[in-house]
């Protein structure tokens, strides 16, 4: 049996700096939460083809896992037989629609197994750069670092040093739908976009960022997003809490 942790994110901070493509592009410090985690494993046994666990509600052909999966058969010819001897569990506790990256780091994860198991033919930077096909948030967790600055729509993470800090999660029951959220951005707050209102906040620690700027919507620009699409979001009391991403985490710092 071979398992892997697929760790939780938060984003300290959320700056939408343009649109290319569709997409949004964005800067941002990822954060990895090291105490929040799916566990995935790889179980032997005789399959007819690829069998995947743990993700109840997830159609198979869009499980990120098994999207990871896909993308990894070109360079890992041998990885469709691999999963006729073998099955992958799924242990899900990262919550879903939650803006803690859960799907994103299962298939970064799942792409960092595959990859140590066979003497890790691929570098991190090809391993990331199939993932960024799979999500945009892909490549964070197959770099997997602690701390990070992500620009462009995500495929560019660079390692931040930083004492990772201890955060307290609080993720009400309301799921928010990432595509919908850069939608209503798109809609009504795009042209709000001030990139001088963000300068150098790449090179600030995460918790003298977080001292500094105290404010959850100056700090994440799909927080007022998220609020106009998941209104549900409104009533709850979260004074002295951040918002992660697309929500609909919010977190603070514990010590
Ligand atoms: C917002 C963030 C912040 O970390 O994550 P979450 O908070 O949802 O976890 C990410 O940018 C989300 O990344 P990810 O969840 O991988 O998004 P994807 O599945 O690739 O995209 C879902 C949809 O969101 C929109 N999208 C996504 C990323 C991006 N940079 N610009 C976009 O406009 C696109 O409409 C896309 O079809
Ligand atoms: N391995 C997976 N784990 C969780 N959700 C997945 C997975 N694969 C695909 N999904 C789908 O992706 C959606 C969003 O994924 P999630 O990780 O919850 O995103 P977010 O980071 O935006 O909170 C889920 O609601 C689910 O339908």
């Amino acid at each position: 049996m071979y398992s892997i942790r697929a760790y939780a994110k938060v984003n300290i901070f959320l700056k939408i700096t343009g649109h290319e493509n569709g997409y949004h592009t964005l800067l941002s410090r990822f954060m990895r939460v090291n105490d929040l985690y799916d566990t995935i494993t790889i179980v032997p046994g005789t399959f007819d083809s690829f069998t995947l666990e743990g993700c109840k509600g997830v159609p198979l052909h869009s499980n990120t896992i098994y999207k990871a999966y896909e993308a990894l058969l070109e360079p890992f010819p041998k990885l469709e037989d691999f999963f006729k001897s073998h099955k992958v569990v799924v242990e899900k506790s990262i919550p879903s629609q939650a803006g803690l990256g859960g799907g994103s780091s299962d298939a970064g994860a799942f792409m960092r197994l595959i990859n140590s198991l066979s003497q890790n033919p691929l570098s991190t930077d090809a391993l990331a750069k199939l993932g960024s096909g799979i999500g945009a948030d892909v490549p964070f967790f197959v770099y997997n670092y602690p701390s990070a600055n992500v620009r462009g729509f995500g495929e560019i993470v660079e390692p931040f040093r930083e004492r990772p800090l201890q955060l307290e999660l609080f993720t009400p029951d309301i799921g928010c739908d990432t595509a919908k959220v850069y939608q209503a951005y798109h809609k009504y707050l795009l042209r709000t976009l001030d990139p001088k209102s963000f300068f150098g906040w790449e090179n600030i620690d995460s918790r003298t960022l977080l001292q500094l700027i105290a404010d959850p919507i100056a700090l994440n620009d799909l927080y007022p997003a998220a609020l106009s699409t998941c209104p549900k979001l409104e009533k709850l009391d979260t004074k002295g809490w951040f918002f992660s991403g697309s929500g609909s985490t919010f977190f603070r710092v514990k010590d």
